[in-house]
């Protein structure tokens, strides 16, 4: 197991609650945006276009998006990955009725072209395939994740098991499945090729196999004292950089 510094799933919640409490006032949206920014650059940074030819700069970044806040952070990627010259499409097949913000993201997206697949319309499996779709971003779910699955998602999960070797999955913040303190515990769970941690990795990370997948930290939104408070260093991201690879 790493040396990795990580807190744990009840941590974790206490930092976002802190972090949105009225002493320091973030907004979820805003703690959202820098998430999904995040992820969009973590996806740059592993599958440059650059030096592509045009049939690879084509295929699809196919971000799939669950029902809470992980999905939120990916429907914020896939407008921020169009915006870097990815060609984004998002499969939606639950929307979130928590908040009126979340049909503004999709909004956002219709504005930036972005297609929105919702459960019964068009063949999502069509982008399971590697020589359409560059990688797949799993923004499925996050840190409350509790098992067993249920439908659509296990469903959806268990396609994304079998082509996992075939097409590599960037997972937002918890790798879908996974118990986010013991890891991959319970089936189906995704193996991913890119991990992003948010805000600080959480106990799952160090179940990750390291030389099979690239871990990046990002949510880059806490100062040193707080990060102190909650008995890690800050993380020692470059410039203007969003994302820090582990
Ligand atoms: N500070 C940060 O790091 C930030 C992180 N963010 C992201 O938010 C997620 C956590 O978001 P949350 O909304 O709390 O939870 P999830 O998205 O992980 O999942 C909740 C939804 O999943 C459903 N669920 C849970 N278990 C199952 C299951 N077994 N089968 C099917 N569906 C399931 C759950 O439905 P319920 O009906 O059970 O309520 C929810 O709909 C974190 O990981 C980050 O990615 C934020 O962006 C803020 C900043
Ligand atoms: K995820």
């Amino acid at each position: 197991m790493s040396t990795l510094k990580v807190v744990s799933s009840k941590l974790a919640a206490e930092i976002d609650k802190e972090l949105m409490g009225p002493q320091i006032g973030f907004t979820l949206q805003q703690l959202m945006e820098l998430a999904g920014f995040s992820v969009a650059q973590a996806v740059c940074r592993q599958f440059p276009l650059k030096g592509k030819t045009e049939a690879e700069r084509g295929k699809h970044v196919f971000v799939i998006v669950g029902p809470g806040n992980n999905g939120g952070d990916g429907l914020v990627c896939a407008r921020h990955l169009k915006l870097f010259g990815y060609n984004p499409i998002v499969y939606y097949p639950k929307r979130s009725e928590r908040t009126e913000f979340y049909k503004q993201l999709v909004h956002q997206l219709n504005f930036f072209k972005v297609p929105v697949l919702s459960q019964d319309e068009g063949n999502w499996l069509d982008y399971l395939k590697p020589e359409k779709t560059l990688c797949i971003v799993d923004a499925i779910f996050g840190f409350s994740y509790k098992p067993p699955m249920r439908e659509p998602f296990k469903g959806i999960v268990e396609e994304l098991c079998k082509l996992q070797d075939r097409i590599p999955i960037v997972s937002v913040d918890v790798p879908t499945g996974w118990d986010v303190d013991k890891g991959p515990i319970s089936q189906p769970a995704i193996n991913p090729a890119v991990l992003v941690s948010l805000t600080v990795p959480k106990p799952c990370s160090t179940y990750i196999r390291e030389k099979h997948t690239a871990h990046y930290v990002g949510g880059r939104f806490i100062p040193r004292d707080f990060a102190n408070k909650y008995g890690f260093e800050p993380f020692g991201y470059e410039s203007t950089d969003q994302i820090l690879k582990l």
